[in-house]
């Protein structure tokens, strides 16, 4: 199957965009964290393995199909060696679950990277009474539980879908996970608001952090 450039450049120019956005936020360091936009029903542009986030140029994104397969894009040379991001059946397997969803972001903010770590004999970060929770899609009122999954973190990442799934099935309505130790992901119908959740998530998990701290100040 081969990519129309006039497809795949727009989706390439919004992965660049988040990945300066982010990385200038401190949640995208190094070459930590992946992306993704959906370019049709069975296709996504996903950024490419071990990229650095903040300085991502369109050679750095690449065409998959939602088995993970590289795509040529009209007009640019086909690489059979690119890699991309290690991580791509997490992508994939939420854009064949959700045909309506249309971004993936992936970042290892320290606040995520330490509540995830933290929490992680919990398996799950329970908040509720942030307005904030608001800015989630689907979510009209502070005065409802957000679960937030914590994963394991693995190097295996089929498995780590297998668990992901699993949440899945049973908590519909989730648009979030973390990876404990690692990072968070969240997914959306765009990419703009794929990066309101992120911001959003990326706030609770600061404040809950901030609390934490407090807490045991006073213990
Ligand atoms: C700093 S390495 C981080 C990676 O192991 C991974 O977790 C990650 O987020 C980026 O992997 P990538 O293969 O570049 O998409
Ligand atoms: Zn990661």
């Amino acid at each position: 199957m081969m990519i129309k450039d006039s497809t795949f450049g727009p989706a390439a120019e919004q992965l660049m965009q988040a990945g300066r956005f982010l990385y200038g936020q401190g949640w995208s360091p190094a070459t930590s964290s992946n992306y993704s936009v959906r370019l049709g029903a069975d296709t996504a542009a996903i950024t490419a393995s071990g990229r650095h986030k903040g300085q991502l140029m369109k050679a750095d994104i690449l065409a998959i199909d939602l088995q993970g397969k590289l795509l040529e894009v009209e007009g640019t040379a086909f690489n059979p060696d690119e890699k991309s991001s290690a991580e791509t059946a997490l992508h994939t397997g939420l854009y064949r679950r959700y045909p309506d969803i249309g971004a993936v972001l992936h970042t290892h903010s320290p606040a995520a990277t330490i509540l995830s770590k933290f929490l992680q004999k919990d398996g799950v970060l329970v908040v509720e009474d942030y307005e904030m929770q608001k800015a989630l899609t689907g979510r009209h009122t502070h005065e409802t539980e957000l679960a937030i999954p914590i994963f394991p973190n693995t190097q295996d990442i089929d498995a780590l879908a297998e668990d992901v799934d699993g949440w899945l099935n049973v908590h519909p309505d989730c648009v979030a996970y973390l990876i404990a130790g690692h990072g968070l992901y969240t997914w959306a119908s765009d990419m703009r608001t794929c990066l309101r959740h992120i911001e959003a998530l990326e706030f609770i998990c600061s404040c809950e952090l901030e609390l934490m701290k407090l807490f045991r100040k006073q213990e």
